[in-house]
């Protein structure tokens, strides 16, 4: 291919800084390296954690960027000592590694591979530099993945290959959000059968988690919003119940306690707000609920509540990615899609061009969204 090696000029979406709009800017994306790929996206979508780092919220943040981690593609071209991908596979970029060799990959309690977390947080390839520039100026990479561009380079503990029979616009939530969702109440919480949930923001990752409840068997799933028009939405990924928190005067927990005999067996938090974190942990039972904080909240927030809850039985967890170990889990979870164990194509509310991707963010804020998928080049 012509490209090999060489630098490819293309289009990106650039965040210049905080809140501001993100620019279609024409970018240089250099070769890959040693152990990298360079991926030709094909589709992204927007996740709520790319408008909190375009926030500055993220303590992460660094401008200028590339932002998008949810997004499938194509390998134009691999570096050396890459054996997983070859060109021309379809894939997924993945913003949690697996490199199979560290502490973290080698034991079974956890997904979060840090073979490259520390480059990956300053927003730089592993051996420490951006393959992104524009007019002269180095760009940050996000995540690992940067799926905002129609092209980007990963490393290859970055990535996974999947059947290409799937298709990529709707594969591409697999980068993110569903896995999130589904695998936090499947692997981190552990939701038993017959047991009660409850799930806090019924976004793409709440209504995921939904899923995952119902996958595993719950007999009441309770989905909690202050935006009724996702209740409607809700019913097609498994949730018996629906409460707005604005229809009542007293706290949320007050409500559910009451509703639930006691509290709920599992709640999930996937919102982001430390307040709507303390609710989720105290509508637990007391003696057994499990409370799994998924949303990801702003630079300086901390949770809290009285001790008394988790010395009176309650347990509170997190979860990242679902718990999946990616490149493991990741092309079993697009053969689930294709048997139609797992739902995408129902997440998918709007499908935009790439010089749409503004829109996107407005969607989303506006409520109007579960997931806008963004067509970056045609396969
Ligand atoms: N831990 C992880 O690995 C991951 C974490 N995340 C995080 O998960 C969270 C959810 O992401 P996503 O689904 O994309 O986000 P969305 O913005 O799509 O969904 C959030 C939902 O919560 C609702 N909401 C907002 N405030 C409240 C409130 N006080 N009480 C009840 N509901 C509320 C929103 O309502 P409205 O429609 O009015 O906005 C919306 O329906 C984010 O914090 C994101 O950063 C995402 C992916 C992975
Ligand atoms: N950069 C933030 C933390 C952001 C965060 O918690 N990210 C989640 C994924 S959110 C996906 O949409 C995550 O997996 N975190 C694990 C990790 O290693 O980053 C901060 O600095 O607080
Ligand atoms: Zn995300
Ligand atoms: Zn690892």
């Amino acid at each position: 291919m012509a490209t090999i090696g060489k630098p490819i000029e293309c289009k990106a979406a650039v965040a210049w800084g905080p809140n501001e709009h993100l620019k279609i800017e024409t970018i240089q994306v250099a070769p890959p390296e040693d152990h990298e790929v360079r991926i030709k996206i094909c589709y992204t979508a927007v996740c709520h954690t790319d408008a909190y780092t375009l926030s500055g919220q993220d303590p992460e943040g660094l401008f200028p960027v590339v932002l998008g981690h949810e997004g499938s593609g194509i390998v134009e071209s691999i570096g050396k000592g890459v054996t997983d991908v070859a060109i021309g596979d379809h894939v997924i970029p993945l913003y949690v590694p697996q490199c199979r060799e560290c502490k973290f990959c080698k034991s079974s309690k956890t997904n979060l591979c840090q073979k490259i977390r520390v480059s990956q947080g300053q927003g730089v390839m592993p051996n420490g530099t951006s393959r992104f520039t524009c007019n002269g100026k180095k760009l940050f990479h996000f995540m690992g993945c940067s799926t905002f561009s129609e092209y980007t380079v990963v490393a290859d503990v970055s990535i996974t290959k999947i059947n290409k029979e799937a298709p990529l616009n709707k594969v591409c939530l697999l980068g993110c959000g569903v896995p999130t969702g589904y695998g936090a109440a499947l692997n981190t919480a552990k939701v038993e059968k017959g047991s009660t949930c409850a799930v806090w923001g019924l976004g793409a990752v709440g209504l995921a988690v939904g899923w995952g409840c119902k996958a595993a068997g719950a007999s009441k799933i309770i989905g909690i919003d202050i935006n009724a028009k996702k209740f409607e939405i809700a019913k097609k990924f498994g949730f018996t119940d629906f409460v707005n928190p604005k229809d009542y005067e007293k706290p949320i927990q007050e409500v559910l306690i009451e509703l639930t005999d006691g509290g709920l067996d599992f709640t999930f938090e996937c919102i982001g707000n430390v307040a709507t974190m303390r609710a989720a942990l105290e509508s637990c039972h007391k003696g057994w609920g499990v409370s799994t904080i998924v949303g990801v909240a702003g630079a300086g927030q901390e949770i809290s509540t009285r001790p008394f809850q988790l010395v009176t039985g309650r347990t509170w967890k997190g979860t990242a990615f679902g718990g999946w170990k990616s490149r493991d889990s990741v092309p079993k979870l697009v053969d689930e899609y294709l048997t139609k164990k797992l739902l995408l194509d129902e997440f998918v509310s709007h499908n935009l061009s790439f010089n749409e991707i503004n829109d996107a963010f407005h969607l989303m804020h506006t409520g109007e969204s579960i997931r806008s998928v963004l067509t970056i080049s045609e396969v």
